[in-house]
């Protein structure tokens, strides 16, 4: 079976690369920020080869009490937080809308597998919901409003849910993996710990070839 790895920007796919230490059954693709960056390019490769499992990977934000910056977490659950309509009596997904499902379920035996893996490598795990939002979260009361919209929500990022549509429409089997970089809420970019969540994600990546393929 080949993976499909997609991450956002080059530093993210380097430290995949030098995770997987040359493993040859894996594709990583740098696909862009944002949702619709990461749907376009991620159906572009798998219209474009063969794969059996894709995997999101990156960094991301950590919900308090739920993920700590330097921990990983695997989603069991990719959703799409921020798409729906603003009303009066507040948001409304849209799956209430009428118009599909905001959430894409990650098959419970390799969210098992993966956090296993990476548990017996002594690598800080967290399973839970992981959130797609096309806006990076800045205040607190965003942050309390995401929790209350996705009870657990346990990390934020911004392309799992594109690349899980992309995967869904070719049919194949969906997994995203967060490495904590900074914490959900009020902005200030200047204390994300990107160096200390890419070595994590090179440390998850090598675990890799043994709970992947
Ligand atoms: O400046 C750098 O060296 C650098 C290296 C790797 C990645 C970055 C990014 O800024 C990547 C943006 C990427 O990160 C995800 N992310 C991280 N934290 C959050 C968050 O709190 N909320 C939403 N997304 C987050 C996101 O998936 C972006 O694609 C910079």
């Amino acid at each position: 079976m080949r993976v499909l790895v997609v991450t956002s920007v080059s530093a993210e796919r380097d430290a995949v690369l030098r995770g997987l230490h040359g493993s040859s059954r894996f594709e990583v693709l740098v696909a862009g920020v944002g949702p619709a960056a990461a749907a376009a390019s991620t159906a572009t490769a798998l219209a474009t080869a063969k794969y059996g499992l894709v995997v999101s990977a990156g960094i991301g934000g950590g919900f308090p009490g739920r993920a700590e910056v330097g921990s990983l977490v695997v989603a069991n659950e990719i959703v799409a937080a921020d798409l729906g309509a603003q009303t009066p009596d507040g948001f409304c997904s849209l799956d209430e809308l009428g118009f599909g499902s905001t959430r894409v379920p990650v098959d419970p035996r390799l969210v098992t597998r993966v956090t296993g893996g990476l548990q017996a490598a002594g690598l800080p795990v967290t399973a839970g919901p992981v959130l797609s939002v096309s806006t990076v979260t800045g205040t607190a009361t965003t942050a309390l409003e995401l929790t209350s919209r996705v009870p657990g929500a346990t990390a934020e990022a911004m392309e799992g849910y594109g690349v899980a549509t992309a995967a869904r429409h070719h049919g194949v089997p969906i997994l995203e993996i967060r490495a904590i970089s900074n914490p959900v809420g009020p902005r200030d970019r200047a204390s994300w710990r990107i160096k200390e969540a890419l070595n994590v994600l090179e440390a998850a990546s090598s675990i890799f070839p043994e709970v992947l393929l």
